[in-house]
């Protein structure tokens, strides 16, 4: 028995060492970005980003190094494997948009993103998502997203309707209350309304399965992903995709969870798939099914069907907007209420605004032309979207040997200048949504402070990226944000019901000065060295008079 327990330790030895040699030959087949500047990491294994996933605060080391080394440098990742990091418009336009699906995400993303949102629009790449995108497209078409208002505002309103009911100190005082708490349970709402006619009811505080699958999904992940965390998403990435594939039927603990939450949503959205389905075949221009998934199965049917996508992938499309719709818009929002508390001036100015649109709209809730004629309603929310992204990077992989054009041209190590960078095969480009939003070039050198007014006095734009203001937030090109104006919409809805309402004030505890943006996978607001409390966005809340 002794002797076969030391076999398998041994073995168990022998491949942890032979996996370890194998990162680092693969690291050797990959490019050399050693003409570039750029930080060198205290970790062989992990690269820079351990240092980026273990920072206090999302984006300030990638801001201190463009800010050193310029619009594009190198640093490492996993196997101290060279990565190019760039904020420059002209690459972050060349990546997600002139190359086409030249650079997918990596391996190691799609193999855990496909437990979560299986073959959806997240997880797929070149003609599939091509495909895909087309038959998405009309459900995210403006006409059919201003159907969408009605849910925003009722949602919005009932929102309200739970803070009077729940703080009765609005009118002597104020309430302070944690708005993260709040905000997610709009946007869940929202999201299970308009994408599959599913009433999550957050906000009424009822139970269901899909509701406690979701609540349950990220328990055990770490903010701070530890050190064998990441030695598994190395191991996933330098894997051979065969090898990767296989493994695949080996899910961790974690992944049968988000496999648990993509059946979950599968099996709620089938009945209206299969509704959707009959009612499209009878009638050729059915008015039934607002939602997202009846209209995605109208549109699916009108294609040709080689170009059509299977039950499987329009199933997909349910968890993939949910995730990717829901803490995305909540996070924003607080984010918002966050600047126009620290900026009582420019809460001032938009309330002011609000109430000279309600003089003028009487008793009716403002339709889509009022909101998007409110100028500084707008420009508080771009200035929240460009300050806080939710996704500080994102990352790609270059599928073949390329060459990146660099608007501002950057200087190598031998001090010459250079505007293009050559990248091998394989190479791993992260690109920094965060920094290019704070970038002075574009922006000017008060990049890093809150003034909406930059959107209203905005001289003629030098570089115009993005789907949405100039912004990288909503990412670029023919894998940007489908959600965009969806999101622009409900965050509309939500700040001028609220800010028409309330008035938003810091905390007298102080505590609002201790929020800071975690990196948690995405921006999520919390308090300095207290992450183990989750999200908060503590607010000091009056009543309007
Ligand atoms: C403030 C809110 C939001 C932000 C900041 C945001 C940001 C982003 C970003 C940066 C990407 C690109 C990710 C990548 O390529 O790696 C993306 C993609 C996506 N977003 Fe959003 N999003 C938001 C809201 C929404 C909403 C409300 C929906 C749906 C209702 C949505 C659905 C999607 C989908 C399906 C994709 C994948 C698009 C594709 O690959 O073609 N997002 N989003």
């Amino acid at each position: 028995m002794i002797v076969l327990l030391a076999k398998v330790a041994f073995a168990l030895v022998f491949i942890a060492v032979a996996y370890v040699l194998y990162g680092f030959v693969h690291r050797y087949r990959q490019s050399s970005l050693k003409f570039l500047k750029g930080p060198t990491s205290k970790s062989l294994l992990f690269g820079a980003d351990y240092d980026i996933m273990h920072q206090k605060e999302i984006g300030l080391l990638e801001n201190k190094w463009f800010k050193e080394y310029g619009t594009a440098f190198r640093a490492t990742t996993y196997y101290s494997e060279d990565m190019l990091i760039v904020a420059d418009p002209q690459a972050l336009q060349y990546i997600c948009h002139t190359s086409g699906y030249r650079f997918p995400k990596p391996q190691d993303f799609y193999q855990v993103a496909g437990f979560l949102m299986g073959r959806g629009l997240v997880t797929v790449e070149g003609e599939v998502h091509n495909r895909q995108r087309r038959a998405l497209n009309p459900a995210f078409s403006l006409k059919q997203l201003r159907q969408f208002l009605e849910l925003f505002q009722r949602s919005t309103a009932k929102l309200v309707t739970n803070w009077h009911d729940e703080f009765s100190d609005f009118s002597n005082g104020g309430s302070v209350i944690n708005v993260t708490d709040w905000l997610p349970k709009i946007t869940l709402d929202v999201i299970g309304e308009s994408a599959f006619n599913y009433k999550f009811e957050a906000l009424d505080g009822h139970e269901n399965e899909l509701g406690n699958v979701f609540r349950d999904m990220f328990l055990d992940s770490r903010i701070y992903p530890r050190k064998r965390q990441l030695l598994y998403r190395a191991f996933r990435h330098t894997l051979p995709s065969s090898v990767a594939n296989f493994l695949l039927q080996f899910p961790t603990k974690e992944e049968k969870r988000f496999l648990g939450f993509l059946n979950a949503s599968k099996r709620t959205a089938k009945p209206i798939f299969e509704k959707a389905s009959i009612e499209s075949k009878a009638t050729e221009d059915s008015n039934e099914g607002k939602d997202i998934l009846s209209i995605l199965v109208r549109s699916n049917q009108e294609l040709d069907p080689k170009k059509s996508l299977d039950n499987d992938e329009v199933l997909s499309q349910m968890a993939t907007i949910i995730l990717a719709g829901h803490e995305t818009t909540a996070s924003t929002s607080a984010w918002i209420l966050y600047g126009l508390t620290k900026h009582p001036k420019d809460q001032a100015k938009l309330s002011q605004e609000i109430r000279e649109m309600r003089e003028r709209i009487g008793d009716r809730d403002p339709n889509p032309q009022d909101l998007d004629s409110m100028p500084f309603l707008n420009a508080v929310i771009k200035e929240a979207l460009r300050m806080y992204p939710i996704l500080q990077n994102i990352t790609r992989e270059a599928q073949s040997d390329d060459v990146i054009p660099l608007e501002f041209p950057v200087a190598n190590v031998s001090g010459d200048e250079i505007s293009q960078i050559p990248v091998r095969k394989g190479t791993r480009v992260t690109l920094s949504l965060g920094c290019y939003n704070r970038l002075p070039q574009v922006w000017g050198d008060d990049a890093d402070e809150w003034k909406p007014e930059r959107f209203i006095n905005m001289p003629k734009k030098n570089t115009n990226l993005g789907v949405y203001a100039n912004l990288m937030t909503f990412s670029a090109g023919i894998r940007g944000c489908i959600g965009w104006r969806f999101a622009v919409m409900e965050l509309q809805a939500i700040i001028f019901g609220l800010l028409e309402k309330f008035e938003f004030c810091p905390p007298a505890s102080g505590e609002l000065d201790e929020i800071q943006a975690v990196p948690v996978g995405g921006a999520v607001p919390m308090k300095k060295g207290k992450w183990e409390e989750g999200r908060q966005m503590p607010l000091l809340i009056r009543a309007r008079k």
